[in-house]
């Protein structure tokens, strides 16, 4: 046996049992990878082949435990089981592994643990009836029965669990069984259980993760590459599995769905949706990974990470760092697009000491001017709105070129001599602006992208004469010209996409040529919480047939899922690209209480029922439970609430939570990206949620209303899909015409 190079690779769920075992254990277990890989055929490691099998064998951790190996290949070892001595070697045949027939992946099942934990979930039947005394009871009817056994393997249930399924009649054994179950059967069972018939299983769970080529079930070498089997593929991610207390799994163990996006070769620029939890950024994050690893060798920053704001900007940079270490982050440049944009257009105007002002800000500017003016006729938030997407948005840099502009998705028909009344607020007030010495992000993006642009078309240009002239050396090259000018960027990931401005979109693609794997974005049109509706085509980035979902939440319980999904009903999304997009096949395969719904007579009332829930919550860190209120003055009152009975809170900003310390407070904007234990979400009433101004638009005007309607019903789909095992929803007077659906179930 080749003893030079041992690979040992740890299979999804083995973890588990790993991090159930005493400390001593996991210790031993790290030394033993050590040896084994050293040689495997190292006299203290015990190796011995189990029952004559071919497969698998058995090796020593320590006195007491014994791992279980699969033999892959020569020199190929794949640890499926860490196990007391006692264990392992009776009644042999329960252990089974192989390889599944529609994923391609190998799945290994120890049937008694898989029993033995159905077991522990099945209420104790009744006392015996005597003979007369009872009817007969009824047997309560399998939770499969519907479905053949050809139904269940095809979609790709693991075969030797099958004469198990067979037997469970109620959730709970179904949860136990899943623990122990390899991932794309709980998956599947978990579908079918929660209603999804043979086919919507098939086209959503098993069709994404099912193998391209026709499946050879004795090839282990093979499998074992394929996304399908999750293992961990390098020594680093091995040590990080059996160091960790509670190392990170999403370092380690991908989805299949996940890996192939993450490892994919795109032809040009690549979109990644999916709802809440579903390991968007995760992706995002294991992308940059496999990019860095394809560059030459080097310093320089090649790969840009964006996404909208400085918290997720500096959560990424966290996770980066976690992932990959400093050398990963040293080829890395990770900024918050705003904050890009910005470095660009200072980078021109080097000088400059505008400040810049947000959209609270600007808005406040609006209202001032109008108040001056004693203009009434135009609402602020309308005439902001209409120059950031219509006149910013789309450069329009005249009068004339304004009465041409193009308004689709901005509400109501406005007149030509309206139109030149907006044009005119729109000069006063950019004038404004510069007298004040201000800009508006909006404006920051705009001339961002304009530069860049201008950069590009600079770059452009030599290049034709370099084609033409046979070299630069035949080309005179002027002052300022742009012969030394390279794209900024050979990649760029974007998390959070649905939030870009199109400003931004023009930016990003003029600064990464247009080549393959140039731009990889992921992001939630269901998510979006500010009115930046683009369409990416228009904007030179072509996603179309490189767009793909992820499905499967590994954050949110079934439950919560559940009702976040009920917050949405009704309402219809796009891709970011002019299509419509769907949350179909969204699921989870955690589970947990129902949400709770907790109305009150007034606010007074309300907050007094939030402090008394979170005072019976001394189970965990104060900092593992968020509020979640409409506005930044009920997130104060929260507060003061909760100082008075003693529990300790601290705001999120706009930078991220203000202290360590605390419940987490913030009104709906601030907890994107964020995730939290357990979630209460206050105030959903109406009038709040939606606001009593857009309630009012239905009358003036139907589309802004419809717009706001799903902005308002966004934040809510977020604030609802932040929680990872429990979510309680408050309110007082009248519930929010968003709850409807979950007050009628
Ligand atoms: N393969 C994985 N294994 C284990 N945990 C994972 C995996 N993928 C994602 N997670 C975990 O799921 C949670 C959600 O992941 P992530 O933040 O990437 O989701 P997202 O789709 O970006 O969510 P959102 O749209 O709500 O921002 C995180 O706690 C992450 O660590």
């Amino acid at each position: 046996m080749n003893t030079t190079s041992v690979t040992l690779r740890l299979l999804d769920k083995a973890d588990k049992e790993i991090l159930k075992l005493p400390r001593t254990v996991k210790g031993a277990l790290y030394d033993f990878q050590h040896k084994f890989k050293a040689n495997p055929q190292a006299t203290g490691l015990q190796l011995k082949q189990l029952k004559g099998d071919s497969r698998l064998w058995s090796a020593r951790v320590n006195d007491e435990y014994r791992a279980l190996l699969l033999r892959l290949a020569d020199s190929d070892w794949l640890i499926v089981s860490v196990k007391h001595r006692k264990e392992v070697y009776e009644n042999l045949d329960r252990l089974s592994y192989g390889i599944n027939q529609v994923t391609g992946g190998i799945e290994y099942v120890d049937l008694q643990v898989v029993e033995e934990s159905v077991l522990r979930r099945t209420a104790p039947a009744p006392p015996t009836p005597t003979p007369r005394a009872q009817p007969e009871l009824a047997q309560p009817e399998p939770l499969f029965a519907r479905f053949s056994d050809h139904q269940l393997t095809d979609l790709g249930v693991a075969e030797p669990l099958v004469p198990v399924i067979r037997t469970l009649t109620t959730e709970e054994q179904l949860l136990g069984l899943i623990e122990y179950a390899p991932q794309l059967t709980g998956e599947i069972l978990l579908s079918l259980f929660d209603g999804k018939s043979y086919e919507e299983v098939l086209e959503q769970v098993t069709a994404p993760v099912a193998a391209p080529e026709p499946v050879d079930t004795e090839d282990f070498q093979t499998a074992a590459e394929r996304p399908a089997t999750m293992v961990t593929t390098t020594d680093e991610a091995l040590r990080e599995a059996l160091e960790g207390e509670d190392f990170g799994r999403w370092k380690v163990f991908l989805h299949p769905t996940q890996s192939k996006l993450v490892e994919r070769d795109y032809s040009g620029p690549a979109r990644v949706g999916g709802g809440p939890g579903t390991g968007k950024t995760i992706v995002a994050l294991h992308r940059v990974k496999h990019l860095v690893e394809q560059l030459p060798q080097g310093r320089n920053k090649q790969v840009l990470l964006t996404t909208y704001n400085k918290n997720l900007a500096a959560d990424l940079r966290a996770r980066l760092l976690e992932l990959g270490g400093e050398q990963l982050l040293s080829r890395v440049d990770i900024s918050h697009v705003d904050q890009l944009a910005l470095r660009v257009v200072r980078g021109a105007e080097p000088g400059s000491t505008k400040q810049t002002i947000d959209d609270n800000q600007v808005l406040r500017e609006w209202r001032a001017m109008l108040d001056e003016l004693g203009e009434t006729t135009w609402d602020a938030e309308f005439l902001h709105d209409e120059w950031t997407q219509v006149i910013l948005g789309q450069a329009v840099a005249s009068r004339t070129d304004y009465f041409r502009a193009r308004r689709a998705g901005r509400g109501r028909n406005i007149t030509r001599s309206e139109r030149a009344e907006i044009w005119q607020l729109a000069e006063k007030f950019t004038q404004r602006l510069d007298r004040l010495g201000r800009q508006t992000w909006a404006q920051v993006a705009e001339r961002a992208a304009r530069l860049e642009m201008e950069r590009e078309r600079r770059m452009q240009i030599v290049e034709q004469q370099r084609a033409e002239h046979g070299g630069l050396d035949n080309i005179h090259l002027q002052d300022g010209s742009a012969g030394w000018l390279r794209h900024r960027y050979r990649h760029i990931v974007v998390d959070e996409a649905q939030d870009l401005r199109p400003g931004h979109w023009k930016m990003l693609r003029a600064m990464v040529a247009r080549d393959r794997n140039d731009i990889f974005l992921v992001g939630d049109t269901h998510q979006r919480i500010y009115n930046n509706q683009v369409t990416l085509g228009s904007l030179g980035i072509n996603i179309r047939g490189r767009s793909a979902k992820l499905t499967l939440s590994y954050r949110t319980t079934r439950q919560i899922l559940g009702s976040a999904l009920g917050v949405l009903s009704g309402e219809s999304f796009d891709d970011l690209d002019g299509n419509a997009e769907t949350l179909a096949g969204y699921r989870s395969v955690l589970s947990g209480a129902l949400p709770e719904l907790h109305p009150s007579a007034d606010w007074e009332a309300e907050r007094e029922a939030i402090t008394e829930l979170i005072s019976q919550w001394d189970d965990i860190p104060l900092e593992q439970i968020a509020i979640c209120v409409p506005t930044n003055a009920m997130a104060q009152q929260v507060a003061v609430s909760l100082a008075q009975s003693g529990i300790r809170a601290v705001e999120i900003g706009p930078d991220g939570p203000r202290g360590d310390d605390g419940v987490h407070i913030g009104t709906m904007f601030r907890f994107k990206g964020l995730e939290y234990q357990r979630m209460i979400i206050a105030g959903v009433s109406e009038g709040l949620v939606p606001r009593t101004e857009v309630i009012g638009m239905q009358r003036t005007d139907a589309l802004r209303y419809r717009r706001e309607l799903q902005r308002a019903r966004s934040l809510l789909f977020v604030a609802t899909t932040r929680s990872r095992d429990s979510l309680a929803i408050f309110w007082h007077g009248t519930p929010s015409r968003f709850l409807a659906p979950l007050l009628a179930s």
